[in-house]
Protein backbone atom coordinates (compact mmCIF):
# COMPACT_ATOMS: atom_id res chain seq x y z
CA UNK A 1 0.00 0.00 0.00
CA UNK A 2 1.37 3.22 -0.69
CA UNK A 3 2.45 5.48 2.29
CA UNK A 4 0.14 8.38 3.02
CA UNK A 5 0.93 12.01 2.89
CA UNK A 6 3.27 12.63 5.66
CA UNK A 7 6.28 10.46 4.75
CA UNK A 8 9.79 11.87 3.84
CA UNK A 9 12.95 10.66 2.84
CA UNK A 10 14.23 7.77 4.00
CA UNK A 11 15.95 8.66 7.21
CA UNK A 12 12.67 9.63 7.95
CA UNK A 13 9.90 7.56 7.07
CA UNK A 14 7.24 8.42 9.39
CA UNK A 15 3.44 9.13 8.89
CA UNK A 16 1.82 12.29 10.02
CA UNK A 17 -1.22 12.59 12.11
CA UNK A 18 -4.03 13.56 10.25
CA UNK A 19 -4.25 17.31 10.04
CA UNK A 20 -6.95 18.36 12.65
CA UNK A 21 -7.51 21.79 10.91
CA UNK A 22 -8.47 20.11 7.32
CA UNK A 23 -9.49 16.80 7.43
CA UNK A 24 -11.37 17.48 3.73
CA UNK A 25 -9.92 19.01 0.74
CA UNK A 26 -10.75 22.51 0.91
CA UNK A 27 -11.98 24.05 -1.82
CA UNK A 28 -10.34 27.37 -2.22
CA UNK A 29 -6.64 27.07 -2.42
CA UNK A 30 -5.90 29.98 -0.41
CA UNK A 31 -6.63 27.47 3.08
CA UNK A 32 -3.52 25.64 2.03
CA UNK A 33 -0.84 28.19 3.02
CA UNK A 34 -2.76 30.76 4.87
CA UNK A 35 -2.24 28.56 8.43
CA UNK A 36 1.62 29.08 7.32
CA UNK A 37 1.64 32.18 7.68
CA UNK A 38 3.11 32.46 11.31
CA UNK A 39 5.33 29.86 10.59
CA UNK A 40 7.07 30.99 7.26
CA UNK A 41 7.97 34.55 8.89
CA UNK A 42 9.66 33.21 11.83
CA UNK A 43 11.01 29.82 9.87
CA UNK A 44 11.86 28.28 13.10
CA UNK A 45 12.08 24.87 11.32
CA UNK A 46 12.60 25.05 7.71
CA UNK A 47 12.10 20.93 6.88
CA UNK A 48 8.46 20.89 8.81
CA UNK A 49 7.37 23.95 7.12
CA UNK A 50 7.72 22.49 3.47
CA UNK A 51 6.78 18.98 4.75
CA UNK A 52 3.57 20.63 6.20
CA UNK A 53 3.20 22.34 3.21
CA UNK A 54 3.44 19.41 1.01
CA UNK A 55 1.35 17.45 3.17
CA UNK A 56 -1.58 20.34 2.64
CA UNK A 57 -1.07 20.74 -1.20
CA UNK A 58 -1.78 16.57 -1.49
CA UNK A 59 -4.88 16.54 0.75
CA UNK A 60 -6.14 19.70 -1.34
CA UNK A 61 -5.61 17.95 -4.71
CA UNK A 62 -6.51 14.88 -3.78
CA UNK A 63 -3.04 13.23 -4.44
CA UNK A 64 -1.72 10.34 -2.89
CA UNK A 65 2.13 12.38 -2.63
CA UNK A 66 3.77 15.33 -4.04
CA UNK A 67 7.00 16.93 -4.43
CA UNK A 68 8.86 19.86 -4.36
CA UNK A 69 11.62 19.93 -7.35
CA UNK A 70 13.94 22.58 -6.90
CA UNK A 71 16.59 23.64 -10.03
CA UNK A 72 20.37 23.21 -9.26
CA UNK A 73 21.44 25.12 -11.94
CA UNK A 74 25.29 24.05 -11.93
CA UNK A 75 24.18 20.89 -12.16
CA UNK A 76 21.67 21.32 -14.83
CA UNK A 77 19.57 18.96 -12.69
CA UNK A 78 15.66 19.06 -10.25
CA UNK A 79 16.11 17.71 -7.17
CA UNK A 80 13.68 16.68 -4.86
CA UNK A 81 13.43 18.97 -1.96
CA UNK A 82 10.34 18.36 0.01
CA UNK A 83 8.43 14.67 -1.13
CA UNK A 84 6.65 11.98 0.21
CA UNK A 85 9.13 9.78 -0.50
CA UNK A 86 10.30 7.23 2.20
CA UNK A 87 11.60 4.87 -0.31
CA UNK A 88 14.64 7.41 -0.90
CA UNK A 89 16.48 10.54 0.69
CA UNK A 90 16.63 12.36 -2.36
CA UNK A 91 16.00 12.08 -6.27
CA UNK A 92 17.68 14.40 -8.93
CA UNK A 93 16.45 14.36 -12.30
CA UNK A 94 18.53 15.89 -15.34
CA UNK A 95 16.77 19.04 -16.92
CA UNK A 96 14.57 17.46 -19.95
CA UNK A 97 14.35 14.04 -18.08
CA UNK A 98 11.23 12.68 -17.26
CA UNK A 99 8.07 15.01 -16.83
CA UNK A 100 9.26 17.15 -13.90
CA UNK A 101 12.19 17.78 -15.88
CA UNK A 102 10.39 18.58 -18.87
CA UNK A 103 8.14 20.77 -17.49
CA UNK A 104 11.30 22.67 -15.84
CA UNK A 105 13.19 23.00 -19.82
CA UNK A 106 9.71 24.18 -21.09
CA UNK A 107 8.06 26.01 -18.59
CA UNK A 108 4.45 24.75 -18.84
CA UNK A 109 2.18 22.38 -16.72
CA UNK A 110 1.91 18.88 -17.94
CA UNK A 111 -0.83 16.65 -17.16
CA UNK A 112 0.05 13.01 -17.36
CA UNK A 113 -3.45 10.78 -17.37
CA UNK A 114 -1.68 7.37 -17.78
CA UNK A 115 2.26 7.35 -17.87
CA UNK A 116 1.84 3.62 -19.51
CA UNK A 117 2.58 4.67 -23.03
CA UNK A 118 3.82 8.41 -21.96
CA UNK A 119 7.04 8.94 -23.43
CA UNK A 120 8.34 12.40 -21.33
CA UNK A 121 7.39 9.52 -18.18
CA UNK A 122 10.59 8.35 -16.11
CA UNK A 123 9.84 5.51 -15.06
CA UNK A 124 13.15 4.80 -13.42
CA UNK A 125 11.94 6.36 -10.55
CA UNK A 126 8.95 3.85 -10.11
CA UNK A 127 11.56 0.94 -10.53
CA UNK A 128 14.20 2.76 -7.55
CA UNK A 129 11.17 3.29 -5.35
CA UNK A 130 9.02 0.89 -5.93
CA UNK A 131 6.18 2.77 -6.07
CA UNK A 132 3.19 2.99 -9.02
CA UNK A 133 2.64 6.33 -10.56
CA UNK A 134 -0.72 6.20 -12.28
CA UNK A 135 -1.65 9.72 -12.38
CA UNK A 136 0.27 13.24 -12.26
CA UNK A 137 0.20 16.83 -12.65
CA UNK A 138 3.42 18.80 -12.38
CA UNK A 139 3.21 22.70 -12.64
CA UNK A 140 6.66 25.23 -12.60
CA UNK A 141 7.47 27.49 -9.77
CA UNK A 142 8.75 30.70 -10.74
CA UNK A 143 10.04 34.27 -8.87
CA UNK A 144 8.85 37.06 -8.68
CA UNK A 145 10.59 38.20 -11.89
CA UNK A 146 9.30 35.14 -13.71
CA UNK A 147 11.91 33.02 -13.65
CA UNK A 148 11.78 29.31 -13.33
CA UNK A 149 13.44 27.88 -9.95
CA UNK A 150 11.40 24.48 -9.36
CA UNK A 151 8.41 22.58 -9.99
CA UNK A 152 5.57 21.45 -7.97
CA UNK A 153 4.16 17.96 -8.68
CA UNK A 154 1.36 16.07 -7.50
CA UNK A 155 0.86 12.11 -8.08
CA UNK A 156 -2.22 9.68 -8.48
CA UNK A 157 -5.39 11.43 -8.31
CA UNK A 158 -7.50 9.64 -5.27
CA UNK A 159 -10.92 8.90 -6.54
CA UNK A 160 -10.39 9.25 -9.91
CA UNK A 161 -8.15 8.16 -12.73
CA UNK A 162 -6.70 11.42 -13.90
CA UNK A 163 -6.09 14.81 -12.61
CA UNK A 164 -8.71 17.51 -14.19
CA UNK A 165 -8.03 20.94 -15.52
CA UNK A 166 -9.21 22.31 -12.56
CA UNK A 167 -6.60 20.62 -10.71
CA UNK A 168 -4.04 21.97 -13.37
CA UNK A 169 -5.63 25.51 -11.95
CA UNK A 170 -6.06 24.94 -9.15
CA UNK A 171 -2.18 23.68 -8.64
CA UNK A 172 -1.12 26.73 -10.83
CA UNK A 173 -2.83 29.25 -8.35
CA UNK A 174 -0.75 27.05 -5.44
CA UNK A 175 2.52 27.60 -6.79
CA UNK A 176 2.15 31.06 -6.96
CA UNK A 177 1.14 31.12 -3.22
CA UNK A 178 3.82 28.59 -2.61
CA UNK A 179 6.91 31.35 -4.62
CA UNK A 180 5.65 33.76 -1.78
CA UNK A 181 5.83 32.15 1.18
CA UNK A 182 9.55 30.56 -0.28
CA UNK A 183 10.67 34.07 -1.02
CA UNK A 184 11.37 35.09 2.55
CA UNK A 185 12.88 31.88 3.45
CA UNK A 186 17.03 31.13 3.61
CA UNK A 187 16.24 28.52 1.20
CA UNK A 188 15.11 31.32 -1.48
CA UNK A 189 18.15 33.12 -0.51
CA UNK A 190 20.40 29.90 -0.76
CA UNK A 191 18.85 29.29 -4.53
CA UNK A 192 19.44 33.16 -5.46
CA UNK A 193 22.86 32.86 -4.67
CA UNK A 194 23.35 29.87 -7.01
CA UNK A 195 22.28 31.89 -9.70
CA UNK A 196 24.77 34.51 -9.11
CA UNK A 197 27.66 31.22 -8.76
CA UNK A 198 26.38 28.67 -11.13
CA UNK A 199 28.97 26.46 -10.41
CA UNK A 200 28.09 26.18 -6.72
CA UNK A 201 25.70 23.11 -6.90
CA UNK A 202 22.89 23.62 -4.58
CA UNK A 203 20.35 21.12 -2.44
CA UNK A 204 23.14 19.39 -0.70
CA UNK A 205 23.89 22.49 1.31
CA UNK A 206 23.01 22.35 5.15
CA UNK A 207 19.49 21.09 4.30
CA UNK A 208 19.58 19.44 8.30
CA UNK A 209 21.96 22.18 9.64
CA UNK A 210 20.17 23.97 12.08
CA UNK A 211 21.60 27.48 12.99
CA UNK A 212 21.67 31.25 11.95
CA UNK A 213 24.15 32.14 14.94
CA UNK A 214 26.70 34.68 13.82
CA UNK A 215 29.24 31.50 14.71
CA UNK A 216 27.14 29.38 12.44
CA UNK A 217 26.95 31.61 9.53
CA UNK A 218 30.61 32.02 9.73
CA UNK A 219 31.11 28.17 9.68
CA UNK A 220 28.83 27.68 6.96
CA UNK A 221 30.99 30.56 5.02
CA UNK A 222 34.00 28.05 5.67
CA UNK A 223 32.73 24.77 4.50
CA UNK A 224 31.23 27.04 1.42
CA UNK A 225 34.66 27.68 0.33
CA UNK A 226 36.08 24.45 1.72
CA UNK A 227 33.93 21.39 0.50
CA UNK A 228 34.25 22.31 -3.42
CA UNK A 229 37.96 21.61 -2.96
CA UNK A 230 39.61 18.59 -2.14
CA UNK A 231 41.30 20.02 1.26
CA UNK A 232 41.65 17.94 4.23
CA UNK A 233 39.29 19.55 6.88
CA UNK A 234 39.60 19.20 10.71
CA UNK A 235 36.26 19.74 12.63
CA UNK A 236 37.23 20.61 16.53
CA UNK A 237 34.07 20.84 19.06
CA UNK A 238 33.05 19.18 22.32
CA UNK A 239 31.10 16.27 21.73
CA UNK A 240 27.36 16.41 20.42
CA UNK A 241 28.66 19.64 19.01
CA UNK A 242 27.82 18.41 15.35
CA UNK A 243 31.23 17.22 14.06
CA UNK A 244 29.99 14.75 11.94
CA UNK A 245 27.44 16.50 10.81
CA UNK A 246 29.55 19.29 9.50
CA UNK A 247 31.93 16.57 8.37
CA UNK A 248 29.00 15.19 6.48
CA UNK A 249 28.11 18.73 4.41
CA UNK A 250 31.73 18.78 3.57
CA UNK A 251 31.14 15.70 1.90
CA UNK A 252 28.01 16.36 0.23
CA UNK A 253 28.50 19.64 -1.12
CA UNK A 254 32.04 18.26 -2.68
CA UNK A 255 32.88 16.83 -5.51
CA UNK A 256 33.09 13.59 -4.51
CA UNK A 257 29.58 13.37 -3.32
CA UNK A 258 28.42 10.86 -5.44
CA UNK A 259 30.88 8.60 -4.05
CA UNK A 260 31.17 7.06 -0.21
CA UNK A 261 31.56 8.48 2.68
CA UNK A 262 33.28 6.03 5.02
CA UNK A 263 33.26 6.59 8.95
CA UNK A 264 36.14 5.56 11.25
CA UNK A 265 35.88 6.29 15.20
CA UNK A 266 38.81 5.67 16.36
CA UNK A 267 37.64 6.18 19.78
CA UNK A 268 35.28 3.26 19.62
CA UNK A 269 38.36 0.69 18.43
CA UNK A 270 40.90 -1.42 20.28
CA UNK A 271 44.28 0.54 19.65
CA UNK A 272 45.22 -2.75 18.27
CA UNK A 273 42.24 -2.92 15.76
CA UNK A 274 42.59 0.88 14.06
CA UNK A 275 45.39 0.02 11.88
CA UNK A 276 43.75 -2.73 10.58
CA UNK A 277 40.26 -1.21 10.40
CA UNK A 278 41.68 1.31 8.17
CA UNK A 279 44.11 -0.11 5.98
CA UNK A 280 43.20 -3.74 5.95
CA UNK A 281 45.31 -6.51 6.18
CA UNK A 282 46.73 -9.68 3.79
CA UNK A 283 45.80 -12.99 3.89
CA UNK A 284 48.52 -14.71 6.22
CA UNK A 285 48.63 -11.02 8.29
CA UNK A 286 47.90 -12.85 11.24
CA UNK A 287 46.29 -16.12 12.84
CA UNK A 288 42.85 -16.40 11.14
CA UNK A 289 43.75 -14.04 8.66
CA UNK A 290 42.52 -16.45 6.34
CA UNK A 291 42.04 -13.75 3.41
CA UNK A 292 42.98 -10.43 2.08
CA UNK A 293 40.46 -7.91 3.65
CA UNK A 294 40.19 -4.07 2.14
CA UNK A 295 40.23 -1.86 4.84
CA UNK A 296 38.18 1.68 5.21
CA UNK A 297 40.47 3.91 2.80
CA UNK A 298 39.86 1.18 -0.18
CA UNK A 299 36.57 0.94 0.76
CA UNK A 300 35.70 5.02 0.33
CA UNK A 301 37.48 4.73 -2.74
CA UNK A 302 36.93 7.83 -4.85
CA UNK A 303 35.09 9.50 -1.70
CA UNK A 304 35.82 10.66 1.52
CA UNK A 305 36.93 8.66 5.11
CA UNK A 306 35.47 10.68 7.55
CA UNK A 307 38.24 9.88 10.83
CA UNK A 308 36.42 10.71 13.99
CA UNK A 309 38.25 11.62 17.30
CA UNK A 310 41.44 11.56 15.17
CA UNK A 311 43.37 12.28 18.35
CA UNK A 312 43.08 8.89 19.67
CA UNK A 313 44.77 7.50 16.57
CA UNK A 314 47.91 5.64 17.96
CA UNK A 315 51.76 6.89 17.26
CA UNK A 316 52.09 4.63 14.27
CA UNK A 317 49.29 4.48 12.44
CA UNK A 318 49.28 8.15 12.51
CA UNK A 319 53.06 7.98 10.77
CA UNK A 320 50.73 5.53 8.32
CA UNK A 321 47.83 8.12 7.47
CA UNK A 322 50.58 10.71 6.90
CA UNK A 323 51.55 8.56 3.96
CA UNK A 324 48.49 8.64 2.92
CA UNK A 325 47.71 12.26 2.64
CA UNK A 326 51.07 12.89 1.55
CA UNK A 327 52.04 9.95 -1.48
CA UNK A 328 48.41 8.68 -1.64
CA UNK A 329 49.66 5.38 -0.54
CA UNK A 330 49.77 2.37 2.02
CA UNK A 331 50.35 -0.73 2.78
CA UNK A 332 47.78 -3.36 4.11
CA UNK A 333 48.53 -4.81 7.61
CA UNK A 334 51.04 -7.78 6.69
CA UNK A 335 51.85 -6.52 2.93
CA UNK A 336 54.39 -5.39 1.34
CA UNK A 337 52.95 -3.95 -1.70
CA UNK A 338 51.94 -0.03 -2.28
CA UNK A 339 48.09 0.40 -2.59
CA UNK A 340 47.16 3.31 -4.44
CA UNK A 341 44.25 5.21 -3.07
CA UNK A 342 42.23 8.76 -4.01
CA UNK A 343 40.19 9.93 -0.88
CA UNK A 344 39.56 12.98 0.54
CA UNK A 345 40.17 13.14 4.48
CA UNK A 346 37.98 15.03 7.02
CA UNK A 347 38.97 14.36 10.52
CA UNK A 348 37.18 15.22 13.80
CA UNK A 349 38.50 15.78 17.26
CA UNK A 350 37.17 16.97 20.75
CA UNK A 351 41.14 17.14 22.05
CA UNK A 352 43.16 20.21 21.92
CA UNK A 353 45.51 18.49 19.69
CA UNK A 354 48.05 21.44 19.22
CA UNK A 355 48.95 20.01 23.05
CA UNK A 356 48.85 16.75 22.44
CA UNK A 357 51.84 17.91 20.10
CA UNK A 358 53.58 19.65 22.28
CA UNK A 359 53.65 16.55 24.84
CA UNK A 360 54.63 14.21 22.01
CA UNK A 361 51.63 12.36 22.02
CA UNK A 362 50.37 13.30 18.40
CA UNK A 363 53.06 13.93 15.12
CA UNK A 364 53.65 17.77 14.43
CA UNK A 365 53.85 17.00 10.84
CA UNK A 366 50.46 15.16 10.73
CA UNK A 367 48.78 18.03 12.57
CA UNK A 368 49.56 20.54 10.11
CA UNK A 369 48.61 18.21 6.82
CA UNK A 370 45.65 17.71 8.88
CA UNK A 371 44.17 21.19 9.71
CA UNK A 372 44.52 22.54 6.35
CA UNK A 373 40.72 23.69 6.74
CA UNK A 374 39.86 24.42 11.07
CA UNK A 375 36.67 23.86 11.94
CA UNK A 376 35.91 24.91 15.26
CA UNK A 377 32.51 24.18 16.81
CA UNK A 378 30.65 26.22 19.25
CA UNK A 379 29.36 24.45 21.96
CA UNK A 380 25.72 24.78 22.72
CA UNK A 381 25.88 26.88 25.77
CA UNK A 382 27.88 29.80 23.25
CA UNK A 383 25.49 29.91 20.42
CA UNK A 384 23.25 32.38 21.62
CA UNK A 385 19.43 31.87 23.04
CA UNK A 386 18.27 32.02 19.24
CA UNK A 387 20.23 28.83 18.21
CA UNK A 388 19.04 27.33 21.03
CA UNK A 389 15.14 27.69 20.71
CA UNK A 390 15.17 26.77 16.77
CA UNK A 391 17.04 23.70 17.85
CA UNK A 392 14.45 22.97 20.16
CA UNK A 393 11.74 23.46 18.10
CA UNK A 394 13.08 21.61 15.68
CA UNK A 395 13.87 18.59 17.18
CA UNK A 396 10.25 18.61 19.18
CA UNK A 397 8.58 18.94 15.36
CA UNK A 398 11.32 16.23 13.84
CA UNK A 399 11.01 13.85 17.52
CA UNK A 400 6.76 13.85 17.22
CA UNK A 401 7.07 13.10 13.49
CA UNK A 402 9.44 10.04 14.50
CA UNK A 403 7.00 8.84 16.88
CA UNK A 404 3.84 9.39 15.34
CA UNK A 405 3.05 12.11 17.91
CA UNK A 406 1.26 15.18 17.94
CA UNK A 407 4.04 17.87 18.32
CA UNK A 408 3.77 19.47 21.89
CA UNK A 409 3.99 23.40 22.38
CA UNK A 410 6.86 24.73 23.80
CA UNK A 411 5.56 26.52 26.54
CA UNK A 412 7.97 29.98 27.50
CA UNK A 413 8.69 28.43 31.06
CA UNK A 414 10.34 25.35 29.73
CA UNK A 415 12.06 27.39 26.99
CA UNK A 416 13.32 29.46 29.78
CA UNK A 417 14.60 26.28 31.62
CA UNK A 418 15.89 24.75 28.70
CA UNK A 419 18.43 28.05 27.65
CA UNK A 420 19.50 28.27 31.43
CA UNK A 421 20.86 25.16 30.99
CA UNK A 422 24.18 24.77 30.24
CA UNK A 423 24.18 21.82 27.54
CA UNK A 424 27.80 20.19 28.33
CA UNK A 425 26.49 17.17 25.73
CA UNK A 426 25.68 19.83 23.15
CA UNK A 427 23.00 19.79 20.95
CA UNK A 428 22.95 15.86 21.02
CA UNK A 429 22.01 16.22 24.50
CA UNK A 430 19.60 18.20 23.64
CA UNK A 431 18.04 15.98 21.02
CA UNK A 432 17.84 13.58 23.27
CA UNK A 433 16.30 15.79 26.26
CA UNK A 434 13.58 17.00 24.09
CA UNK A 435 12.90 13.48 23.05
CA UNK A 436 12.18 12.02 26.54
CA UNK A 437 9.90 15.30 27.13
CA UNK A 438 7.86 14.71 23.70
CA UNK A 439 7.67 11.25 23.94
CA UNK A 440 6.46 11.50 28.05
CA UNK A 441 4.29 14.93 27.65
CA UNK A 442 0.70 14.19 28.05
CA UNK A 443 -1.04 17.45 26.82
CA UNK A 444 -0.74 19.92 24.10
CA UNK A 445 2.14 22.00 26.04
CA UNK A 446 5.95 20.61 26.83
CA UNK A 447 6.64 22.08 30.40
CA UNK A 448 7.25 19.95 33.09
CA UNK A 449 8.75 16.54 31.01
CA UNK A 450 12.15 17.74 30.49
CA UNK A 451 14.64 15.74 32.17
CA UNK A 452 16.73 18.53 33.64
CA UNK A 453 18.45 19.65 36.71
CA UNK A 454 16.06 22.16 38.77
CA UNK A 455 18.54 25.11 38.47
CA UNK A 456 15.95 27.17 40.71
CA UNK A 457 16.85 25.07 43.54
CA UNK A 458 19.43 26.75 46.25
CA UNK A 459 23.08 25.21 45.18
CA UNK A 460 24.41 23.67 48.10
CA UNK A 461 26.67 25.15 49.93
CA UNK A 462 29.31 22.97 50.70
CA UNK A 463 29.80 18.83 50.57
CA UNK A 464 31.30 16.81 47.57
CA UNK A 465 27.69 16.55 46.05
CA UNK A 466 27.99 18.41 42.31
CA UNK A 467 26.10 21.88 42.36
CA UNK A 468 23.50 21.91 39.45
CA UNK A 469 23.31 26.00 40.07
CA UNK A 470 27.25 26.60 39.78
CA UNK A 471 28.44 23.73 37.76
CA UNK A 472 32.34 23.18 36.50
CA UNK A 473 33.81 25.71 34.55
CA UNK A 474 35.26 22.68 32.94
CA UNK A 475 32.20 20.80 30.87
CA UNK A 476 34.48 17.85 30.41
CA UNK A 477 34.76 17.34 34.43
CA UNK A 478 32.28 15.00 34.23
CA UNK A 479 30.67 12.25 37.55
CA UNK A 480 32.40 8.99 36.62
CA UNK A 481 28.75 7.00 36.03
CA UNK A 482 28.32 9.74 32.93
CA UNK A 483 31.40 9.24 31.75
CA UNK A 484 30.84 5.51 31.72
CA UNK A 485 26.94 5.76 30.14
CA UNK A 486 28.61 7.87 27.38
CA UNK A 487 31.19 5.92 26.30
CA UNK A 488 28.54 2.93 26.45
CA UNK A 489 26.19 5.06 24.19
CA UNK A 490 29.09 6.00 21.83
CA UNK A 491 30.34 2.11 21.47
CA UNK A 492 26.55 1.09 20.60
CA UNK A 493 26.78 4.24 18.11
CA UNK A 494 29.38 3.14 16.41
CA UNK A 495 28.33 -0.31 16.20
CA UNK A 496 25.36 0.59 14.82
CA UNK A 497 23.49 -0.36 17.34
CA UNK A 498 24.81 -4.20 17.03
CA UNK A 499 25.14 -5.22 21.08
CA UNK A 500 26.89 -7.90 20.31
CA UNK A 501 29.90 -6.08 18.78
CA UNK A 502 29.17 -3.25 21.12
CA UNK A 503 29.91 -5.44 24.17
CA UNK A 504 32.84 -6.81 22.16
CA UNK A 505 34.15 -3.41 21.98
CA UNK A 506 33.98 -2.65 25.88
CA UNK A 507 34.92 -6.58 26.46
CA UNK A 508 31.96 -6.93 29.29
CA UNK A 509 29.40 -9.31 28.49
CA UNK A 510 26.49 -9.13 26.60
CA UNK A 511 24.06 -9.42 29.84
CA UNK A 512 25.79 -6.72 31.04
CA UNK A 513 25.72 -4.36 28.31
CA UNK A 514 21.86 -4.91 28.31
CA UNK A 515 21.53 -4.38 32.45
CA UNK A 516 23.14 -0.92 31.73
CA UNK A 517 21.35 -0.22 28.99
CA UNK A 518 18.55 -0.67 31.09
CA UNK A 519 19.73 1.69 34.12
CA UNK A 520 20.07 3.88 31.28
CA UNK A 521 16.29 3.64 30.57
CA UNK A 522 16.95 1.98 27.18
CA UNK A 523 14.68 -1.04 27.36
CA UNK A 524 14.95 -3.62 25.53
CA UNK A 525 16.40 -4.37 22.08
CA UNK A 526 13.10 -3.75 19.38
N1 LIG B 1 23.25 22.43 14.03
C1 LIG B 1 22.58 21.29 14.14
N2 LIG B 1 21.36 21.18 13.61
C2 LIG B 1 20.64 20.04 13.73
N3 LIG B 1 21.08 18.95 14.36
C3 LIG B 1 22.30 19.00 14.92
C4 LIG B 1 23.12 20.16 14.83
N4 LIG B 1 24.30 19.90 15.44
C5 LIG B 1 24.22 18.64 15.91
N5 LIG B 1 23.03 18.09 15.58
C6 LIG B 1 22.56 16.73 15.94
O1 LIG B 1 23.12 16.43 17.22
C7 LIG B 1 23.60 15.09 17.26
C8 LIG B 1 25.10 15.09 17.55
O2 LIG B 1 25.79 15.64 16.44
P1 LIG B 1 27.14 14.97 15.88
O3 LIG B 1 27.08 13.49 15.98
O4 LIG B 1 27.42 15.56 14.54
O5 LIG B 1 28.15 15.54 16.97
P2 LIG B 1 29.70 15.22 17.16
O6 LIG B 1 30.35 16.51 17.50
O7 LIG B 1 30.22 14.47 15.97
O8 LIG B 1 29.65 14.27 18.42
P3 LIG B 1 30.78 13.26 18.96
O9 LIG B 1 32.03 14.05 19.15
O10 LIG B 1 30.21 12.79 20.26
O11 LIG B 1 30.91 12.18 17.93
C9 LIG B 1 23.26 14.47 15.92
O12 LIG B 1 22.03 13.79 16.03
C10 LIG B 1 23.13 15.67 15.00
O13 LIG B 1 22.27 15.39 13.92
Amino acid sequence: MPPAPGCYGAASAFVLPPLPAMPQAPSDVSQVLLPFGGLVGREVDLDAFLQTLMDRIAITLQADRGTLWLLDPARRELFSRAAHLPEVSQIRVKLGQGVAGTVAEEGHAINVPDPRGEQRFFADIDRMTGYRTTSLLAVPLRDGDGALYGVLQVLNRRGADRFTDEDTQRLTAIASQVSTALQSTSLYQELQRAKDQPQVPVGYFFNRIIGESPQLQAIYRLVRKAAPTDATVLLRGESGSGKELFARAVHVNGPRRDQPFIKVDCAALPETLIENELFGHERGAFTGADHRVPGKFEAASGGTVFIDEIGELPLPVQGKLLRVIQDREFERVGGTQAVKVDVRIVAATHRDLARMVAEGRFREDLYYRIKVVEVVLPPLRERGAEDLERLARHFVAAVARRHRLTAPRLSAAALERLKRYRWPGNVRELENCIESAVVLCEGEILEEHLPLPNLDRPAPTSGASASEASPPADPTLLPLAEVERRHILRVLDAMNGNRTAAARVLEIGRNTLARKLKEFGLGDEP
